[in-house]
């Protein structure tokens, strides 16, 4: 049975590569569309994470696969990656001097001769409380091309922890994979990370 990572964020491959997990990353196009406009964040990024884990099933036999989705929300908006430069600079616009949260929904597919065995879902949010930024600091920012793949427009991992003051909750979930929520639903289908080691 080989992992596999249904994802093209450099980030969550860093982070399963951190755990010392040998696994196959792929990357497929999937429709990130929502058009239920009332469901909540939680349910729109385990959703997604399971459009994304199930996209790559096609393409296995005997494989546990990984599917991961994040979003920002500020209590107004769900906030995405940014479709430009003009977007990303309304997101930390509209950020910036409060709190928001971060959800990373996490799916794991189980594929056993073909046919899912198993399929858990699990989603973390963690409290993120930006900093007050002068226009000039975000316009800076945002020209460092850094915010472009990025949930809300920042990533607290580089240039965007200088915007952050505190996080309340998992520090993984905000760079898009929590490890202890993978970790958990691991344990809930019975089976060791240490058998991808
Ligand atoms: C808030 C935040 C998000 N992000 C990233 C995590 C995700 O990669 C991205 C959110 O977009 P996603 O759509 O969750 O993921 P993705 O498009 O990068 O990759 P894929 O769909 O193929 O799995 O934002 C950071 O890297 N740092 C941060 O601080």
């Amino acid at each position: 049975m080989e992992l596999v990572l249904a994802s093209g964020s450099p980030r969550r491959r860093e982070l399963l590569s951190q755990l010392g997990l040998h696994f196959t990353p792929v990357n497929y196009q999937v429709d990130e569309t929502i058009t239920n406009c009332s469901l909540t964040p939680e349910k729109i990024v385990q959703e997604l994470s399971i459009r994304k884990a199930k996209a790559a099933q096609q393409d296995f036999t005997d494989a546990l696969i990984i599917g991961a989705d994040t979003i920002v929300f500020d209590g107004i908006s769900i906030l995405g990656k940014p479709k430009d430069q003009h977007e990303a600079i309304q997101m930390l616009t509209q950020l910036q001097g409060k709190e928001h949260q971060v959800y990373t929904g996490i799916t794991l597919i189980e594929l056993v001769d073909g046919v899912v065995k198993e399929c858990k879902s699990g989603v973390r949010m963690t409290r993120v409380w930006m900093r007050t930024l002068l226009k000039s600091e975000i316009e800076e920012y945002v020209l460092t091309g850094e915010p472009m793949d990025k949930a809300g427009s920042y990533g607290i991992q580089g240039i965007g922890a200088t915007l952050i003051d505190r996080i309340d909750g998992c520090y993984f979930n905000v760079v898009g994979l929590s490890l202890v929520l993978l970790q958990d639903l691991f344990r809930q289908i019975d089976k060791s990370m240490n058998q991808f080691r």
